[in-house]
């Protein structure tokens, strides 16, 4: 396995929020909080309260929000920097410690009032509970793990690439950094890599000549291999693909498909752009158009370690309504139901 990624610094693309910018942001969060205290972040009373709170956001930062919904860009992410985050408890080591919304209110509900620009929030019942917000921080004896909870070098992957309803954007707030400042997330974006691949790679791509794995979050330790059908890795515009894959679980079907899947990889590899993530960092991906995957680094479970929070967007809530089980998390879709409509949804 690789052991580290090269990337360029993303740090000065951020968009900086003043002091004021965030104590506003932080205001208006903290006025939700206290109107909806016993309220579940799945209650849509609260995420329609988020989405009219949105409206403390600076109106540059909603620009750029709007513009990257709607037209992305060539790196398939963007970092908004300064954000308040709150008292914060220790990082959670064990799942069991992970705290209520209600404890890290000001983090949780600035990250859903910037992705509420971007779409609705959803998450996944196969995964950490259906947590709408959940947390990334490294778990003991989960230290290898191709998971967001282990501390091994994490290959790049689209987010639930295998799923049918994968989410569209993704964000990671920044709660503590990794305080060996080695834990870089780093993102490739197919509008970077595009112009680099040759046309037959490109052709290659584009057929339906690759399965994924699902992820072990989703199907935890059962012995049952689940791949999607064969899909695309590349789809939809031509000069404006979306991207698919999971350098740890695409396998190519045919020896076209192997060969085209290691292209892209070199290629994806030769254009990272990475950062290490300090508090109050957000990272914005937009899962169409971008991998990620993050460095290797080493924690010490001692409350202080490395600890970001990740939220999922759709673009759209009505496909999927008739797949939502409790609030806006998305039914189990492993083992009994496997990705059937993958295709459909690719
Ligand atoms: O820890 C990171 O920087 C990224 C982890 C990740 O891939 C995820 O949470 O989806
Ligand atoms: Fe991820």
């Amino acid at each position: 396995m690789r052991k580290e990624f090269a990337y360029a610094d993303a740090r000065p693309s951020g968009i900086v929020l003043s002091e004021t910018e965030s104590d506003i942001i932080e205001a208006a969060a903290l006025k939700v909080a206290a109107q909806y205290a016993d309220y579940s972040l799945h209650s849509t009373d609260l995420l329609h309260a988020v989405e009219l709170a949105a409206a403390a956001l600076p109106s540059r930062v909603r620009r750029a929000l709007i513009s990257f919904r709607d037209e992305s860009n060539a790196g398939g992410t963007l970092l908004l920097r300064g954000l308040p985050l709150g008292s914060l408890p220790a990082t959670p080591a064990r799942v069991e410690d992970e705290p209520a919304w209600t404890d890290v209110p000001v983090a949780t509900l600035g990250q859903l009032m910037v992705m509420s620009v971007l779409g609705r929030s959803i998450s996944y019942s196969d995964e950490k509970s259906g947590n709408l917000v959940q947390d990334v921080s490294p778990k003991r004896g989960a230290e290898n793990r191709q998971e967001n909870s282990g501390s091994i070098l994490l290959e790049l992957h689209t987010e639930d690439g295998f799923h049918p309803a994968a989410p569209h954007f993704l964000s990671l707030i920044c709660l503590r950094g990794d305080r060996d400042g080695r834990a870089a997330t780093v993102t490739g974006g197919i509008g970077d890599v595009l112009p680099h691949l040759a046309e037959e790679t490109v052709a290659a791509l584009r057929r339906p000549e690759f399965r994924t794995r699902f992820s072990t979050s989703f199907v935890h330790d059962t012995d049952e291999e689940v791949l999607t059908p064969p899909v695309p890795v590349l789809s939809g515009p031509e000069a404006n693909p979306d991207l698919r894959v999971d350098f740890h679980g695409t396998i190519g079907t045919t020896p076209a498909a192997r060969a085209a899947l290691a292209e892209l990889e070199d290629a994806v590899l030769g254009s990272l752009r990475g950062i290490v993530l300090r508090p109050g960092e957000l990272v914005i991906l937009d899962n169409r158009r971008t991998v990620h995957g993050r460095t290797g680094f080493t924690p010490r479970y001692d409350g202080a370690d490395r600890w970001l929070r990740r939220s999922f967007a759709l673009a759209d809530l009505r496909p999927v309504l008739d797949d939502l089980g409790e609030g806006r998390s998305h039914n189990a879709i492993t083992a009994r139901r496997p990705a059937r409509g993958l295709a459909a949804a690719a």
